[in-house]
C-alpha cells in the first residue's frame, strides 16, 4: 500500500468528496462562483467553476499537491536534476524554448548555446527553402515537404502544422507520413514531382522500424523518378539524437539536425522535430510558439499553486480519477483547426502517465492516467455526446476555444460560441424530470406516455467540464496551451508519484514487432509462440485464408 492513500488529506478529500452538493446547488449558493474559479495567464482563459468543487475541495486538493512537494519537483524538472529515473535521463524541453541569456545545465554542461546553434541552423535551412534559394537536382525550388516519423516525430509537427493553418507561408506544402503501412506513404508520393519536394526525416534514436522503413522508401521512389545518388542531400534532411546512425544511413552531415537525450519524443516538437511547422509558418512564427510556451513555464514556475494554471487542471482531474472514479478525460475542440489536438493531448497523457508503479517500483493502490480522448466541436454534439450527457460513465471534459475566428463568416462564429457554452450549460445544469414533464406540457401524448418520455429526458447534470479560452489562436496562444497540458501531465504524474517520462509499454511492443518480423522472414518452421500467434503468423505466411 502506497503512503499516498494513507494520507489525512487523501481520506478526508474521499470523505468531502461524498457529501458535495449537485453544481447547481453550488452555482446558487454562491453568485461569486465564476469570478472565484477563473484564471487567466499567458493569453489563456480558464473558467473552471463548472467543477465539482468549493472552496474546501480546492483547499484540500492544493494541501495534497504541497505534500507531494510540487514545487520542489517542478524545481527539479527546470533545474535538470535526472528525474527520469529509469533512464537516467534530464527532462528538459523547457530549455528548448528558453531565454538565449538563459543557463541550464544538464549532463555537468550549459545546453542553451546548442539549442540556440540549432535554431540558427533550422533558421537559415527555412529562410533558403522559402526564398527558393535551396534548389533540387533539377534546378526547382522546393514546393513541397514529405514529414517522415512516428509518435512524437510526427504528432507534434502535424497537428500544429494544422492548428496554424493561417499562417503558412504561400507556396510550400507538407505531407506527413508516419504507419509502415505503405498505403501511407504510396498515396503521398503519387501527387509529388522528385524534382520539388524535400524529406524531412525525424527519428529522435534513428531506430524506428516504421520511420525508417518510410525513409528507405521514399529515397527508392525518389531514385527511381530519374535522380541519382548525389542528388540525395538536395532532398533529404533529417532530425536526430543519433548523428552517427544518421550518418551511416546516408544522411549528408550537413543536412542533419541535432536533438538529445533531454528531449523526451512527446515533449520534442519545440526542437528540430519542429522543422516541418517552421518551413510551413516561417521561423518567426515558430519561435513565437516557443515563446507563448516559454510564457507558460514561467507562469507555471513562479505562480503560487492556487492561481497556478496547470496545476489547477492536473489537480481537477486527480480530484476525478482518485475520488469520483472517472476513467476517462475528453478533449473538446471548438476551432476546426484545433481537430487534432485531441490526440496529441491523448499521446501526452497516455503515454507519459499510462503508468502502475511509483518512481521506487511501488504498485500504487489508486488510479493514474486516464483514458484521453475528444474531438472538434460542433461534430460531436451529434454524436458521442449523448453518452457525455446521460451515459453512466463520468468523463470530465475541456472545451477549448478562441473568441475571435480566422475566418469570420456570417454568424458561423456566434453559432459556434454558443453551442461551445450550451453544451457545458447542459452537462452541469442537466434537467430534472420535473423541467422534462413542463417542456412536455402541450404535447398531445397521454400523461403515461409523457410521463414515459420525461424520464428519458432526465439528464442527471453535475457533470465537470473546463472551459479554456483564447482571444485567437495564433502561434504564442496555441504555444503557451500546449505548454499548459504538457505541466498538467506533469503536476498529475507528480502527485502519484510516477516517472510520467519513460514509455516501457510501447518500447516492449516495437521489441516484439521486431522479433514477429523475423518469424514472418523466416517463411516457414515451427514459430513456437502461443497458439494464436503461431496460428495468424502461419495464416500470414500462407497469404490467404
Ligand atoms: O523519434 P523516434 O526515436 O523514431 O521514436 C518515435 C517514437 O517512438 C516512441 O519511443 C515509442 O513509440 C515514442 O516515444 C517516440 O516519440
Amino acid at each position: 500500500m502506497t503512503t499516498l492513500t494513507q494520507s489525512t488529506t487523501w481520506k478526508a478529500l474521499k470523505n468531502h468528496t461524498s457529501q458535495l452538493p449537485h453544481m447547481r446547488e453550488l452555482f446558487a449558493q454562491n453568485p461569486q462562483r465564476f469570478e472565484q474559479m477563473s484564471v487567466a495567464a499567458c493569453g489563456l482563459f480558464l473558467d473552471y467553476s463548472k467543477n465539482r468543487v468549493n472552496d474546501e475541495t480546492l483547499k484540500l486538493l492544493f494541501s495534497l499537491a504541497k505534500e507531494a512537494k510540487l514545487s520542489e519537483k517542478i524545481t527539479a524538472m527546470f533545474n535538470g536534476d535526472v528525474i527520469n529515473n529509469t533512464e537516467q535521463r534530464s527532462v528538459l524541453h523547457t530549455a528548448l524554448r528558453s531565454k538565449a541569456t538563459q543557463t541550464i545545465i544538464a549532463e555537468g554542461a550549459n545546453i542553451v548555446p546548442e539549442v540556440q546553434q540549432t535554431l540558427a541552423k533550422m533558421a537559415k535551412f527555412v529562410g533558403s527553402v522559402q526564398s527558393g534559394d535551396w534548389k533540387g537536382y533539377t534546378g526547382k525550388a522546393i514546393t513541397d515537404i514529405v514529414s517522415i516519423g512516428i509518435g512524437g516525430s510526427f504528432l507534434g509537427p502535424k497537428i500544429v502544422s494544422q492548428a496554424l493553418r493561417p499562417y503558412w507561408r504561400d507556396g510550400l506544402n507538407c505531407h506527413f507520413v508516419a504507419n509502415v503501412d505503405a498505403s501511407s506513404i504510396c498515396e503521398k508520393l503519387i501527387h509529388l514531382n522528385a524534382e520539388t519536394t524535400l524529406f524531412v526525416m525525424s527519428s529522435k534514436s534513428f531506430d524506428t522500424q516504421e520511420t525508417l522503413t518510410n525513409t528507405l522508401s521514399a529515397k527508392d521512389w525518389f531514385l527511381a523518378q530519374g535522380a541519382s545518388q548525389q542528388d540525395v542531400a538536395k532532398h533529404f534532411v533529417a532530425v536526430t539524437s543519433n548523428v552517427a546512425k544518421a550518418t551511416e544511413f546516408g544522411m549528408d552531415a550537413n543536412n542533419i539536425f541535432p536533438m538529445w537525450d533531454w528531449v523526451g519524443g512527446r515533449y520534442s516538437l519545440w526542437s528540430a522535430i519542429g522543422l516541418p511547422i517552421a518551413l510551413l509558418i516561417g521561423m518567426d512564427n515558430f519561435i513565437a510558439l516557443l515563446e507563448g510556451a516559454h510564457q507558460m513555464d514561467e507562469h507555471f514556475v513562479n505562480t503560487p499553486i492556487e492561481q497556478n494554471m496547470p496545476v489547477i487542471m492536473a489537480m481537477l482531474s486527480v480530484l476525478y480519477g482518485n475520488f469520483h472514479g472517472a476513467q476517462a478525460h475528453v478533449i473538446l475542440t471548438y476551432d476546426h483547426n484545433l481537430r487534432g489536438l485531441p490526440a496529441y493531448f491523448q499521446q501526452l497523457d497516455m503515454e507519459s502517465n499510462g503508468k502502475s508503479v511509483t518512481l521506487d517500483g511501488t504498485d500504487v493502490d489508486y488510479s493514474t492516467g486516464p483514458v484521453i480522448w475528444g474531438g472538434e466541436g460542433t461534430n460531436g454534439q451529434h454524436a458521442y455526446h449523448q453518452l457525455l450527457h446521460q451515459g453512466t460513465a463520468l468523463i470530465p471534459a475541456d472545451f477549448i476555444m478562441p473568441l475571435q475566428s480566422h475566418n469570420p463568416l456570417g454568424k458561423h462564429h456566434d453559432q459556434l460560441a454558443s453551442n461551445c457554452f450550451g453544451q457545458t450549460q447542459a452537462l452541469m445544469q442537466g434537467r430534472t424530470y420535473d423541467e422534462a414533464l413542463a417542456e412536455l406540457s402541450n404535447s398531445p401524448l397521454d400523461d403515461a406516455q409523457i410521463a414515459l418520455i420525461a424520464k428519458h429526458k432526465v439528464m442527471s447534470g453535475n457533470k465537470p467540464s473546463n472551459t479554456l479560452l483564447m482571444n485567437k489562436l495564433t502561434p504564442t496562444t496555441l504555444g503557451a496551451l500546449i505548454a499548459l497540458y504538457e505541466h498538467k501531465t506533469f503536476v498529475q504524474g507528480a502527485i502519484w508519484q510516477i516517472n510520467s517520462f519513460d514509455q516501457w509499454g510501447v518500447e516492449l511492443g516495437k521489441q516484439l514487432g521486431n522479433d514477429v518480423l523475423d518469424r514472418i522472414g523466416a517463411k516457414e518452421g515451427a514459430t513456437q509462440l502461443d497458439s494464436s500467434s503461431n496460428a495468424l503468423i502461419n495464416l500470414y505466411r500462407q497469404g490467404q485464408l
